[in-house]
C-alpha cells in the first residue's frame, strides 16, 4: 500500500471521553459556566485530539513549504516570482515575519523547499526535498504530474513523522510562493464552486486592473483543465501547487499521529481543504487562527465548519497566523491546569446558572 494510502486509512477519531471530561473540569472551575469562551474551546480540542488532560505543549514548530508556481508568467502577481527564492533565503537568516512572530511564541520554523524555481544554498538550513524546480503553467497544461502531486502530499506526511520523532507537539502550516493565491483560488473554485471573485484577493498586493486580469486568467484555467471535483487529487495536480500539496500531507499526518496542526492563511485552509475531502476526519485535528483577507478563506471555514479565533487584517502567508495561535494554546491549557475549582475558592458553582 502507498504511504498516501496507508496514512489515509489509519487516521481515527479524536477522543469524545476526553471532551466529555475536559469540559467537566472547565465547569468546575472559579468563573461562570462557559466564560472563557474560545480558550475552553482550545482546551477541550487538544484533550480531545492528544486523549488526555492536562495538556501542555511545550514543543512547537512551523513548517514552511516553498514553492513556485509556472502560471506566474501570465502575470497573476505583481510580486516578482524571484521573490520565492529571496524569501525562503530569508526564513533561514531568521529576519523574515514568520521568524520573528514564531521566536515570540517559542516555536521553531522548518524551511522546505519542495519546489523553488531556483538552487537554493546547500548549508543545512532549508531541508530539501525539491520535486521540481516550480510547477508547469497551469493556463497550457497541467501544473503536476498525479505522481508528482502524490509525492509532494507524501512529503508532508513524511515532515510530520520526522517532527514526531524530535518530539515536537503541535506543528503550525506555513508556506512562501509567488503566486500561490493563483493556484488556491483555482483549487478553492474547482472545489467549492465559487467564481474567482469569491476565492481570490489581491494576494501579495496589486492594482485594480492586474485584479480584473488575474480572475480572469483563473477562469480561463478552469475552462482549460477541467479539473475533477470529485478527485482532489486530479484538482490538486492540474490547478494546484507543490506548496499546497506538502500542506495538505502535513494535516493528513498530524491528523494520523494524532498532533493538533494549526491553519494559517489562503494557501494553507486550501491545503486542510483538500486533506479533508481525502479523508474528512482530518478536520478534527485541525485549530484556525486568523481570518486570511482573501475572500475564499471564508468559504472554505464554512465548510470545515470551523471559525477563525482572530482577525487582525493579517494576509502575509509564510504561517504568520500559527505562533498567535500556539500563545492562545498555551493559555488555554494554563487555564485548566492552573486555575481553582469552586471548592478550592470556597465558592458555590451550583448557584450558577448556564447561559450556553
Ligand atoms: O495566506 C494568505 O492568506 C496570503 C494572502 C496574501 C498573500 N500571501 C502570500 O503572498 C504570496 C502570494 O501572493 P500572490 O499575490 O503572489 O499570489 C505568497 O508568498 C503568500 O505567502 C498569503
Ligand atoms: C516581500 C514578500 C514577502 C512575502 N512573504 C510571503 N509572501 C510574500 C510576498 C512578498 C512580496
Amino acid at each position: 500500500m502507498s504511504l498516501l494510502n496507508e496514512i489515509l486509512s489509519g487516521i481515527n477519531p479524536v477522543s469524545p471521553e476526553a471532551v466529555l471530561q475536559t469540559q467537566k473540569h472547565l465547569d468546575n472551575l472559579i468563573k461562570p459556566l462557559g466564560s472563557l469562551g474560545k480558550l475552553e474551546e482550545i482546551a477541550v480540542r487538544i484533550s480531545a485530539i492528544t486523549g488526555k488532560r492536562p495538556n501542555s505543549l511545550e514543543k512547537k514548530c512551523v513548517l514552511v513549504f516553498a514553492a513556485d508556481n509556472g502560471i506566474c508568467a501570465e502575470g497573476v502577481s505583481a510580486a516578482p516570482a524571484a521573490i520565492t527564492a529571496l524569501q525562503t533565503i530569508n526564513m533561514t537568516k531568521r529576519i523574515a515575519g514568520i521568524n520573528v512572530l514564531s521566536r515570540q511564541a517559542g516555536a521553531d520554523v522548518y524551511v522546505v523547499d519542495i519546489g523553488v524555481d531556483a538552487d537554493l544554498p546547500q548549508d543545512g538550513m532549508i531541508i530539501d526535498r525539491k520535486i521540481r524546480r516550480g510547477t508547469r503553467n497551469m493556463l497550457l497544461e497541467p501544473a503536476m504530474t498525479r505522481e508528482e502531486t502524490i509525492r509532494a502530499v507524501e512529503t508532508g506526511i513524511e515532515m510530520v513523522k520526522d517532527l514526531v520523532d524530535q518530539g515536537y507537539q503541535v506543528i503550525g502550516t506555513g508556506e512562501m510562493g509567488i503566486g500561490n493565491t493563483s493556484t488556491s483560488g483555482a483549487v478553492i473554485m474547482s472545489l467549492i464552486g465559487l467564481s474567482a471573485g469569491e476565492a481570490v484577493g489581491k494576494g501579495a498586493g496589486m492594482t485594480e486592473i492586474d485584479f480584473e486580469h488575474k480572475k480572469a486568467v483563473l477562469h480561463a484555467v478552469l475552462d482549460k483543465r477541467q479539473p475533477d471535483s470529485g478527485d482532489p487529487l486530479d484538482v490538486l495536480s492540474k490547478v494546484g501547487g507543490y506548496d499546497i500539496a506538502g500542506i495538505a500531507g502535513v494535516f493528513l499526518g498530524c491528523a494520523y499521529y494524532r498532533l493538533p496542526v494549526v491553519i494559517d492563511g489562503l494557501i494553507s485552509i486550501t491545503g486542510a481543504l483538500i486533506a479533508s475531502r481525502l479523508n474528512p476526519l482530518s478536520v478534527q485535528y485541525m485549530l484556525p487562527s486568523h481570518l486570511s483577507a482573501e475572500p475564499g478563506y471564508r468559504a472554505v471555514m464554512a465548510e470545515l465548519g470551523i471559525s477563525p479565533y482572530f482577525d487582525l487584517d493579517m494576509r502575509l502567508g509564510e504561517g504568520t497566523g500559527c505562533p498567535l495561535t500556539f500563545y492562545l494554546i498555551d493559555c488555554a491549557l494554563a487555564v485548566g491546569r492552573e486555575m481553582g475549582t469552586f471548592e478550592q475558592g470556597e465558592i458555590d458553582g451550583s448557584v450558577l446558572v448556564d447561559i450556553r
